[in-house]
């Protein structure tokens, strides 16, 4: 049987068609898949106590917080700088960073086990909702992270290497500024043009107002 040259071409263009078409779909499915990050590390000084454990609605801030992350469509949850099972627990590499070391833990993390993008939160907005921590995945396709207005945390950011490179050559010079800020002045990111529309808990004064 003699099959006609069109056809062959037809049928060969139509199968890269839907290779493409799986491609980008992988690709898109990938883009929209995150890990949900915690940062639960620190003294919780201003507090007096430690405020993973505190009570919100019925349960301890991180537990709280992790379910926001997972009704916002985490993939996973991990917990930053405290132990705190079932979730996966991830020490700080370089500890006395404060939130950065928790951020450099789960960057790394992403980039060895699945290149996926994280959603970091502390574990001090109990106040937050999760149409707020999605707000910022909406708007993942318009920076490498996005955060509110003039709100570090909490931060969606992309799993990419040149990120932890940013982020070591800052936590390895000891004469530089630690600071979230700091970190953020160095990296592609999008500002929401609203501030956040919940409050970080540091203080049991700030619990009450
Ligand atoms: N993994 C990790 N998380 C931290 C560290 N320091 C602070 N965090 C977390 O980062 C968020 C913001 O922390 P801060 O409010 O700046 O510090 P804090 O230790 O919680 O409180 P203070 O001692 O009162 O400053 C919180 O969710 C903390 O749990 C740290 O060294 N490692």
């Amino acid at each position: 049987m003699i099959i006609p040259v069109c056809t062959v071409l037809t049928i060969f263009n139509s199968r890269e068609c839907v290779l493409n078409s799986l491609e980008i779909l992988k690709k898109r499915l990938m883009q929209m898949a995150f890990l949900g990050v915690i940062l639960a590390g620190g003294k919780s000084e201003r507090m007096g106590r430690d405020k993973a454990t505190m009570q919100w609605q019925g349960e301890s801030w991180l537990s709280h917080m992790a379910s926001l992350l997972k009704t916002a469509g985490a993939k996973e949850v991990i917990v930053c700088g405290r132990e705190a099972p079932p979730y996966v627990f991830l020490p700080d590499i370089y500890p006395n960073a404060g939130p950065l070391g928790g951020i450099h833990a789960a960057l790394r993390y992403s980039l060895s086990v699945h290149q996926l993008p994280l959603l970091i939160v502390p574990v001090d907005i109990p106040s937050a909702t999760a149409e707020d921590l999605v707000t910022l995945v909406q708007h993942s396709n318009k920076a490498e992270a996005v955060t509110y207005k003039r709100s570090p945390l909490p931060i969606y950011l992309n799993a990419d290497a040149s990120q932890l490179t940013n982020l070591e050559a800052i936590l390895n010079n000891d004469t530089m500024n630690n600071a979230i800020h700091h970190w953020l002045e160095n990296v592609l990111h999008f500002e929401l043009p609203v501030s956040p529309p919940f409050k970080n808990i540091n203080r049991l004064s700030d619990l009450e107002a």
